[in-house]
Order: structure tokens, then sequence, then C-alpha cells
């Protein structure tokens, strides 16, 4: 291999980088304002598009401990919160949502399929505004029922969430998981879109910020392949669970009831076997 394409080859994420930061595409508009966070924890990137002439801005998948900074750059940036987005219910860490609610005074949005509490829920081929911008919204079941992706034409960008990651895709071993449905949701509405498509993904656990429409077609070493073949790589993944799905899993008011009624009623008859105990004595 030639040292001139090895060093292209090198350089090519470092654009992808740049242009993360920078975001203009050759038919998007100047106002059009784009900033890439990512949590540690859980490797999640969450997004901060604004309009930079009216100064609505969104979050889409916002960390809950990342509210506070998240905020504070909208705040940086003299920019005003309307909404703070989900792509899909997270397993792997809690909405930073509720928190930016309080903060900014801004609404929560979801997928109506996702079974989630929000202030605003959306359904395929509706529209997230903000300023001049929009994202439609697709319907990209697999992960979880309610995974959506948007798409900003103008921009030429899309948000998967956990449909489609860099080189992967969201898993389909729990929540509502399941493989065919997510190969159908990428392959019939993602992978329709342009190949210059740029992706940007909620997650990534190698480094890489984002990827292409065209890129993923060609080199998704699950999605590339037939549907058989894709079935059969995901109910092989193996995958550990997520670090924190314990601590997301918090028990529902009925279940926590029915938890606490158990323990009394434990605890009393404990008291009168032992009572009962005393007496035969
Ligand atoms: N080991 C990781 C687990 C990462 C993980 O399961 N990620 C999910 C998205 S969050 S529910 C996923 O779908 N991954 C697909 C994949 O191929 O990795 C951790 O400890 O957090």
């Amino acid at each position: 291999m030639k040292i001139k394409t090895v060093f292209s080859r090198l350089l090519q994420p470092l654009t992808i980088a740049t242009r993360n930061m920078t975001h203009t595409s050759s038919t998007g508009s100047k106002n059009f304002l784009f900033r890439q966070l990512f949590d540690n924890t859980s490797c999640t990137y969450t997004y901060l598009l604004g309009d930079a002439d009216n100064k609505e801005c969104i979050l889409i998948d916002p960390v809950v401990e990342h509210a506070k900074r998240d905020f504070q750059l909208v705040k940086d940036l003299n920019l005003n919160l309307i909404y703070a987005v989900n792509t899909h219910m997270h397993a792997d860490h809690i909405t930073g949502s509720g928190y930016l609610k309080s903060l900014a005074g801004c609404k929560s949005i979801i997928s109506r399929n996702s079974g989630a509490q929000a202030d605003i829920f959306v359904d395929e081929g509706d529209f997230i505004r903000f300023g001049d911008h929009k994202l439609k919204v697709f319907s990209t079941p697999g992960h979880t029922n309610g995974c959506c992706s948007f798409y900003c034409q103008e921009q030429e960008i899309v948000f998967t969430g956990d449909a489609l990651l860099i080189r992967g895709c969201g898993r389909t071993d729990f929540q509502e998981g399941d493989a065919a449905t997510l190969y159908h949701s990428v392959n019939d509405k993602i992978f329709t879109l342009p190949d210059s498509t740029i992706v940007y993904p909620a997650h990534d656990y190698h480094g890489i910020m984002a990827t292409s429409v065209g890129e993923e077609k060609r080199l998704n070493p699950r999605l590339s392949k037939s549907l058989k073949e894709f079935v059969d790589i995901m109910n092989n993944l193996n995958l550990s669970y997520p670090k924190q799905i314990a601590q997301k899993v918090i028990p529902k008011p009925n279940t926590m009831l029915a938890i606490m009624i158990l323990f009394v009623k434990r605890t009393f008859s404990a008291i009168i076997q032992e009572v009962a105990k005393w007496k035969n004595e």
C-alpha cells in the first residue's frame, strides 16, 4: 500500500471529527449549530443542535449526570433549549430530560411506541422543529419498539440512536429487541437515505464519532449481510449487560408496595413464631 493512501486513510476520521464541531454541509444553511458531547461511563453521545439566528436549540439523548454540563453549554452559546429529545428508552443510563426540564423549562420528546413518559410523543413522519431547522422522525424499531432515527435533510445528517451504530447496531437480546425488525428498520429506512448522509449514533465504544450511510452499507459487519445471517449474528453476540442497567431498572410503585407488604408480613410472622416459641418454653 502506498504511503499516500495510508496517510489519507489515517486522516479520514480526523476530517469527520472536524466536521462534527463546525458542522456545515454543502447544502446546509450557515445558521445551523452542532455539538457532539460524550458520557464516558455509558459511551453515550448527546447532540446539541441549534439555530444561531433565532437561538432555539434541542438536545438529543441527554444523560442525567451531564444535564448541568449540557445546560451550561446551551447558556454559553446564548441559546434557548426548547426540547430534550430521546431516540428511545435507554437501558444503560437515565435520560437527562427530566433534569433539563427543571433547569431550562424545556419539553421532553420521545416516540409514542416507547411506552415512556414525555411532554410530546412523536410518530413516523412527524417533524421536530427548532428555529429554521427540522428533523424528520423515522420509526426504526428492533433494539426497542420505540426506537426512532431523526433525519435532517438540509444538513444531510441522521441521528440513529441505537438502531445503527458505527460498524455495529443495537443489541436485540433484551427490552423489546427483535433482530429481524431491526434489520428491516435499517435496510428499509436508514439505508435508503443518500450514501453521503452522515450518521451520528447514540454510542460508540471505540472512540469513533460518526460514519456515513454509504460506509455502513459497505462495511457494517452485521447489516451488510443477509437477513438470515444477521439474525444468526445477533443471536450469538453474547454481550455482557450494560454496566448501569441495574441502577436504571427501578422498581415501579406497585412493586415497591408489594415488597413492603411482604417485608411487614414476614416480620409479623417471625415475631408470632418467636412468641409461640417462648410460650412453649
Ligand atoms: N459492555 C457495555 C455494554 C454495551 C451495550 O450493551 N450497549 C448496547 C447499547 S446500550 S443498551 C448495545 O446495543 N450494544 C451493541 C453492541 O454491539 O455493543 C457496557 O458495559 O456498558
